[in-house]
């Protein structure tokens, strides 16, 4: 018997956060903040990412002894089995690692739990703000700050203030989109948008910011056309589901993980309204 996703929500896995969330902290601090090297694929791996995967590691293997962990800086031994694994942690201990190197400060600790294919519970935590946002789909959503020996959770909704997300009070739509990322097919997204729905205001942020924006209320809409992996995704798209939205692949249906040969993500648009007609009309559109 495995615990249920509220019970592993607990304030043992914020603490988790915390602790590999002061690890990139500290090196986020050092004077060698600057220092990476490239992995196979090119992309920068730094003292920082190695830090913190270790710690979620050992932490969740505490917590959850029987549920095994992908993650992203996993070396590929430790889970060629993982289209075996029926229930498993999708990590990303760093995921905005170029936010890192650029100093935007615009980077997340991302941890799922990912059953039969569903996220099931997901925390994006913020290392320089200390919060945690978590989100256990048909449940919730919470913003997690700590407070003395705990936390204190206050939930979210989609359709809390500003005015979009599910609230949809101005006109308009904000779509929200990667800082590092241009594509065609994200413009004639917009072009789309604002034919259909008047003025779009677009908002760049880098790693899974993206997601904690449309569980907030922030935003509307993150398309995402551009590559990037299951471990990017899946803590975010448990957080939305759990505040009110959803991530739709392309054919209209929420993104499911672990079901594939890659780990390369479908492209998907993240919406904080999943009712409003507008998305299917895109969707139709793509
Ligand atoms: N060519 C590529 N292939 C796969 N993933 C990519 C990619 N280019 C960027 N990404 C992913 O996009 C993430 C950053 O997202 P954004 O562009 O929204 O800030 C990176 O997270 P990591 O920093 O964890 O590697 C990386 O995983
Ligand atoms: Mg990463």
């Amino acid at each position: 018997m495995t615990a249920g996703p509220i019970a592993l929500a607990s304030d043992a896995l914020l603490d988790l956060c915390s602790a590999a969330g002061d690890a990139i902290f500290s090196e986020y601090r050092s004077s060698r903040a600057d220092e990476f090297r490239a992995k196979a694929d090119d992309s920068p791996l730094t003292r920082a990412d190695m830090a913190s995967h270790r710690i979620l590691l050992e932490g969740l293997r505490r917590l959850a002894p029987e549920v095994p962990i992908l993650s992203e800086e996993s070396p590929p031994e430790a889970v060629v089995d993982r289209r075996s694994w029926e229930r498993l942690w999708v990590v990303d201990p760093l995921d905005g690692t170029k936010e890192f190197l650029g100093r935007t400060g615009e980077f997340t600790i991302n941890i799922a739990l990912v059953d039969r294919q569903r996220p099931v519970l997901g925390v994006l935590y913020l290392p320089l703000e200390r919060v945690a946002w978590l989100g256990v789909p048909g449940e919730g959503a919470w913003c997690c700050v700590p407070e003395g020996d705990g936390w204190v959770r206050r939930p979210v909704s989609t359709a809390d203030q500003g005015g979009h997300g599910a609230a949809g009070a101005v006109d308009g739509i904000v779509v929200l989109a990667s800082r590092r990322h241009r594509n065609d097919r994200l413009e004639r997204v917009i072009a789309f948008l604002e034919a259909e729905a008047g003025p779009v205001q677009r908002c760049n942020s880098g790693s899974a910011l993206k997601f904690v924006q449309l569980a907030a209320g922030q935003g509307d809409v993150y398309p995402r056309f551009s590559p990037c992996s299951e471990w990017d995704v899946a803590a975010g798209q448990a957080l939305l589901e759990g505040a009110g939205g959803a991530v739709l692949g392309l054919d209209g249906q929420p993104l499911r993980y672990n079901a594939r040969a890659t780990l390369l993500s479908p492209h998907f648009l993240a919406v904080a309204d999943p009712a409003r007609p507008l998305w299917r009309a895109l969707l139709a559109e793509l």
